[in-house]
């Protein structure tokens, strides 16, 4: 390559300065033909991009107000056949469209009729994704109108199947890729995002996806699907989300083994190598964003997410949606179905099968709102809440060998090895699956929970749907209609004796659009919109179809305590917090362009 063809920054700048002008004189009709310039390219080709060979480096120029082409191409600003006449003039439209003009409405309605023809929910997905980067307020407008049809595909439990086939359906980057190989340059990488003012990260490292396992660097999704609810549910600008991955390398040798995996082909780091990476990675978000920038760890495993959280819950705003979202959405559950079953919290025994991040984070929320209640000490609480592991029943003789964060758990008691067991023994009111696997609340342990209770409580949490510990059809009939159900992953109504049960979702995405912090305030302020209507139908939580309410009194009750701690920035406090949220809330509709 000749010296000639290696732009130096200044040069960059200056022929940006003339490409710009070039440009603008394109577009007042004017040919363009620079003599002076060194890669080439003339009135048809101002890049040079046609007449480059392939070993010749071309600038890849973008100008700093999209018109035309570009602002097509754009998928913040693009409204394809929303623009309207008068911004095709002003805007070097005219002739790149048809000539319909559509509103924003009838857009949503062709491409719900589109979307609705796919008969593959994985093709769903991908026809919502191109929407997303090609037309960002229309993709956000379908999620928000059509919440309840859409949540699935964008969210669990397709965004689960979009995980495990992420290498063949990537096309485009959503977020940012942090691997090893970065590892001294996270600072720098963070920098090549285009946006600039992030307000909330969702991260994972992919080793525990949904209760799919360990899917490396294709977790992606799960960052980009949570911050979509982000968008779409708690009003958060997309501008300000940004989804990253971790790539520490995978241990699922199927992903190894594939020729078409996209991420680092290695045994995961572990160790020093591991949280020295996560600690540069840490720092350097606080740095770059502030300390204000919320994270949000996502699916990764047990063995690290306990620690994390604990490491940097002093010095940055982090929430670990596994153990505390999930934990949140529980006892808000919890707290509606008493009105079905009757008594207060403490009146129940507790069952959990799984003892992870969701099983022992619900039920330290349970223990602690117990104690709150009752004024017992938390130990005390505890007491009313057993936990299964892989290994049978957590009991004290276990406690040597348990993982710390089981430990409070392991109360006195014989060992029993399997969940049948330890719901005939223990005779819990509430069983709660967090297991990760499918299909473990068999028929006898199902009708175990009918014969000990008029209304068993039954939550199966395991996501994506495929891996819910019993589905609804299940629960309903192996109680004969009696259980109060819910999941993880949607389930459709379901008929039992000429009466509709409408399972609940039992999902965090109810939670951690609408949080700052404060878990038991945004508990009770979900348990609180739940309606007569509601429980008429066996519903212990609201309808997703009101869920960009339910997140503004949720960020209104977290932000009232804030106020209280003297910990909010925001002053003078706004006199109507609710209102105050919902004014803040993104919202999808067009806006006109001058
Ligand atoms: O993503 C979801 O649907 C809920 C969740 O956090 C998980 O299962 O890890
Ligand atoms: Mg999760």
């Amino acid at each position: 390559m000749s010296p000639s063809q290696i732009l130096r920054p200044v040069n960059l700048f200056k022929r940006m300065l003339k490409m710009q002008s070039s440009l603008k004189r394109m577009k007042d009709g004017e040919s363009v033909i620079d003599p002076t310039s060194t890669v080439g390219g003339g009135v048809g080709d101002v890049y040079g991009e046609d007449r480059a060979t392939e070993d010749h480096l071309v600038t890849p120029w973008t100008v700093s107000v999209a018109s035309g082409y570009t602002l097509l191409r754009d998928p913040h600003h693009n409204k394809g056949l929303g623009f309207t006449e008068r911004e095709r003039d002003s805007h070097y439209l005219r002739g790149l469209l048809p000539p319909a003009v559509s509103t924003q409405e009838l857009q949503v309605k062709k491409l719900m009729q589109s979307i609705r023809s796919y008969e593959v929910s994985l093709h769903k997905y991908v026809a919502m994704m191109e929407l997303k980067e090609r037309n960002e307020r229309l993709f956000y407008k379908l999620l928000i109108d059509n919440v309840e049809e859409l949540l699935p595909i964008v969210y669990t439990p397709t965004v689960g199947e979009a995980c495990q086939k992420y290498g063949c359906i990537f096309k485009r980057p959503q977020g940012l890729f942090i691997s090893l190989k970065e590892k001294g340059k996270i600072l720098e990488v963070l920098k090549n995002w285009p946006e600039r003012s992030i307000q909330v990260i969702v991260v994972t490292d992919g080793e525990r996806i949904l209760g799919l396992g360990d899917l490396g660097c294709q977790g992606m999704g799960i960052p980009v699907g949570k911050l979509a609810l982000y968008t779409a549910l708690g009003g958060v600008r997309p501008s300000a989300c940004l989804p990253i991955t971790i790539d520490v390398g995978t241990n699922n040798q199927k992903l190894l083994d594939d020729e078409f995996y996209i991420g680092l082909r290695q045994k995961r780091a572990t160790g020093k190598e591991y949280y020295d990476l996560l600690e540069e990675f840490m720092s350097a978000v606080k740095q770059k964003y502030g300390e204000k920038v919320l994270v949000q760890f996502e699916d990764f495993a047990n063995h690290n997410a306990f620690e994390l959280l604990a490491k940097y819950k002093t010095t940055h705003l982090v929430f670990n949606d596994d153990i505390q979202g999930t934990a949140s959405v529980v006892l808000a559950g919890l707290v509606a179905s008493l009105k079905l079953l009757g008594g207060s919290l403490a009146d129940h025994t507790f069952l959990f099968f799984g003892a992870g991040e969701a099983g022992t984070g619900i039920a330290e929320l349970i223990a602690l709102e117990i104690s709150t209640k009752t004024n017992v000490p938390v130990e005390e609480a505890r007491k009313k809440i057993w936990l299964v592991d892989s290994k049978g029943l957590i009991v004290s003789s276990r406690k040597e060998s348990l993982q710390h964060f089981k430990k409070p758990w392991a109360h006195e008691h014989e060992p029993l090895s399997t969940l049948l067991d330890a719901v005939k023994v223990i005779k819990p009111s509430v069983l709660i699956g967090t297991s990760g696997v499918g299909q473990t609340f068999t028929q006898d342990v199902v009708e175990a929970m009918a014969a000990i209770n008029e209304r068993p409580l039954i939550m199966a949490l395991s996501n994506p749907t495929s891996q819910a510990e019993c589905t609804a059809e299940q629960a309903y009939t192996w109680t004969e209609g009696r259980a109060i159900f819910s999941s993880g992953s949607p389930f459709d109504p379901y008929e039992y004796n000429g009466k509709s049960f409408i399972p609940g979702q039992a999902n965090n995405a109810y939670i951690f659009p609408g949080l700052g912090f404060g878990l038991v305030i945004s508990a009770e302020a979900l348990a609180s919109q739940v309606m007569q209507e509601h429980y008429d139908k066996g519903m212990i939580y609201p309808p997703l179809t009101n869920i960009r309410k339910i997140s503004a009194h949720i960020a209104a009750n977290v932000a009232a305590k804030a106020y209280e701690l003297g910990l909010a920035t925001r002053l003078p406090r706004p006199a109507d917090l609710v209102k105050y949220a919902e004014s803040c809330m993104y919202t999808p509709n067009y806006r006109s362009y001058r």
